[in-house]
């Protein structure tokens, strides 16, 4: 059951073809999803495709794919940051792709795949934050919920602008949305297409943080220095231990009572005993 609904996907090869889907999207092309790892267990996943405000492409669909799998055998890792080339977050699908796949057959394949590789991304054993500068518009926005949290930089804007091509949500979006600022505040946001700036991100509760302006106040760093810095006050200790807090919290937040607790009960035995567990009691550790 834990593989199932923690590592799994939300749809399988009995929904849908996923290789003929993906053979389709890679027929749109453009862009790329670059990943780097670094030393300290944090990895950056950047949207890169900045002559087109980082609009997403059927290439960036499978890439972002293969990035999530590596991620996903990454034993090392504790953190991840979710950012967008050039200064801006993600304008949202490559509407030059939506054209070529507007058929409602095509558009609900797309959906099912998204859905996936988003799920599987924020299933992660890795704190996630999407680090969100510039605009993250429909699709864009819908990304910003995919990552245990958001931060936003100064004069950045998540607008879900769905209402605005006639669509709602279909990467998920809407069903973390209301998850993170709940079902009136969803409405409002989807109904309206209105603008959230790191004000009201703050006041819903969609934005976990606003950043700095490194030209306005000197010394803070750069908004990503500000990411790092702020994702280092929950990643700080051993890979085995933070890879445990984030399934036990997600088994808490996507399982019924009882299979969560049978699940905490078995990601603590994996580190009951084990190394950190045993340098902390030798050392007589106080929390004061
Ligand atoms: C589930 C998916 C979801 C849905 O189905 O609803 C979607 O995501 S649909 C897409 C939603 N996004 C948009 O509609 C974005 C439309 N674009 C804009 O509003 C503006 O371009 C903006 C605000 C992002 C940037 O405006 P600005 O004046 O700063 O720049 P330009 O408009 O000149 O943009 C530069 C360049 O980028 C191209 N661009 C921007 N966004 C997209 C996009 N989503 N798809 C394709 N191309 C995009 C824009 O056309 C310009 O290209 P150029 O060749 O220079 O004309």
């Amino acid at each position: 059951m834990w593989q199932r609904q923690m590592g799994g996907r939300v749809y399988t090869e009995m929904d849908f073809d996923q290789e003929e889907t993906k053979a389709k999207l890679l027929g749109f092309p453009g862009g790329s999803i670059d990943l780097s790892k670094q030393e300290s267990g944090i990895a950056v996943l950047k949207i890169n495709n900045p002559s087109h405000m980082n609009a997403f492409t059927g290439t960036m669909m499978v890439q972002l794919e293969e990035k999530v799998s590596l991620l996903e055998e990454w034993a090392d890792g504790k953190g991840l940051i979710l950012q967008g080339a050039a200064g801006t977050f993600c304008s949202g699908l490559d509407l030059n792709a939506f054209k070529q796949l507007s058929k409602p057959q095509d558009g609900m394949e797309m959906c099912m795949f998204m859905q996936n590789v988003l799920t599987r991304l924020l299933r992660l054993p890795l704190i996630s934050v999407a680090l969100v500068e510039g605009r993250a518009l429909g699709g864009g926005a819908e990304l910003t919920t995919a990552c245990d949290f958001r931060l936003m930089a100064p004069g950045s804007v998540i607008q879900f602008v769905h209402k605005h091509m006639g669509v709602v949500p279909g990467w998920g979006g809407a069903a973390r949305l209301v998850y993170l600022v709940g079902s009136q505040n969803c409405l409002k946001l989807l109904c309206s297409a209105s603008k959230v700036d790191p004000e009201l991100g703050l006041h819903i509760r969609l934005a976990d943080g606003a950043l700095k302006d490194p030209l306005v106040e000197e010394g803070v760093g750069t908004v990503r220095q500000q990411a790092e810095k702020w994702l280092s006050h929950y990643t700080k200790g051993p890979p085995a231990v933070i890879q445990a807090i984030k399934k036990v919290t997600l088994s808490g937040r996507e399982l019924p009572l009882t299979e969560a607790l049978r699940t905490e009960r078995e990601v603590f035995g994996t580190v009951w005993g084990g190394p950190s567990n045993l340098q902390a009691l030798t050392s007589k550790s106080k929390h004061k």
